[in-house]
């Protein structure tokens, strides 16, 4: 049995739609973020994050992962947020914008102090400039923070860049903050794709995020978890690829190298095959 929790599909929902919060029971993403930051006007905070906490309470979600976006540090919401999250026992408290290792060990803190169970993980938000220069120390900085998530919003807004097909203007980042997340052996999840009626276009987005190695991706809107959970799941000629590939190894009889379907395998593919067939498995225990 794989210790793998499949992040191919993370939908962001309003804690303030309660539409939104009821039709979630039934999508098929592997995790929610009920967000109280960007997607929640001001004089609906506190409803939301009441919403939002009793969301969590219900168990209404199933078997995926649920997680509650907080206000960022240093906004009027962010104690009231992170006291409410850390008491409902998310998987995750979401934090948006931070910036630094401290303050990852300070939220850390804090939501032990606010008696967040054990299982309730910390996930941070990487989408500033100051981020970037310290994301490698950020994200080894707790043993509670299991994931990177990117703000890709933000990040091209501080970067005064543009969305362009194939994101060129920030792939330097993206690349930085996924050497960050590997070396640290946590989860990175890619930002959203704003235009929900731009399929194609979504498509070739999360394609790339696969290639270049991101867990999965953050979501908008229901339309895109489909292909979310196709892009970021192996698929069957992989599968049947990194089953052939550890036979052949285990054929070999302890010699270092062999050979399958004609290409040359050494140890480390079998490990990214072994890797290949845990995510497989992980995704067919949660998909049932
Ligand atoms: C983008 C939307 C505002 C579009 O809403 P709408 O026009 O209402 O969509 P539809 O009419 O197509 O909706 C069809 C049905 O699906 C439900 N729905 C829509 N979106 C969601 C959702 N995210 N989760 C659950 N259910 C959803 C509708 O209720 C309809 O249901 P039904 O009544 O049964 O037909 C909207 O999709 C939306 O609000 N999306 C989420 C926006 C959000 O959370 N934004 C904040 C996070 S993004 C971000 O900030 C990332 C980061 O910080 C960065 O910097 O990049
Ligand atoms: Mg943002």
């Amino acid at each position: 049995m794989s210790d793998f929790t499949p992040l191919r599909s993370v939908l962001y929902m309003p804690g303030s739609n309660e539409r939104a919060l009821e039709k979630a029971r039934t999508i098929a993403c592997d995790a929610l973020i009920l967000d109280l930051e960007d997607a929640v006007a001001p004089d609906a905070k506190a409803s939301a994050r009441e919403a939002a906490a009793a969301a969590v309470a219900s168990g209404a979600y199933g078997r995926r992962t649920v997680t509650i976006r907080v206000n960022g540090i240093g906004t009027e919401w962010h104690a009231a947020d992170l006291v409410a999250a850390a008491s409902a026992g998310p998987d995750a408290v979401v934090v948006p914008k931070v910036e630094t290792a401290e303050q990852v060990r300070g939220l850390a803190t804090a939501l032990e102090w606010a008696g967040a169970p054990e299982h309730t993980k910390l996930w941070a938000m990487v989408e500033t400039p100051e981020a970037i220069f310290d994301v490698r120390e950020l994200a080894a900085a707790s043993p509670r923070l299991s994931a990177l998530v990117i703000g890709t919003n933000d990040l091209v807004k501080e970067l005064y860049a543009e969305h362009v097909p194939g994101r060129a203007p920030i792939l330097p980042s993206l690349h930085t903050i996924l050497l960050a997340g590997r070396a640290a052996g946590i989860a990175v999840i890619d930002g959203v794709y704003n235009d929900v009626k731009d399929t194609e276009g979504f498509l070739a987005e999360c394609t790339q995020g696969r290639q270049m190695g991101f867990d999965g991706k953050t979501l908008i809107h229901p339309g895109q978890v489909e292909g979310a959970n196709s892009a970021f799941a192996p698929s069957e000629q992989a599968v049947e690829d990194a089953r052939g590939l550890i036979a052949a190894f285990e054929d070999g009889k302890g010699a270092g190298v062999v050979t399958y379907n004609g290409k040359m395998v050494e140890n480390l593919h079998v490990e990214s095959a072994r890797r290949t067939l845990a995510i497989h498995e992980a995704i067919v225990a949660l998909d049932g």
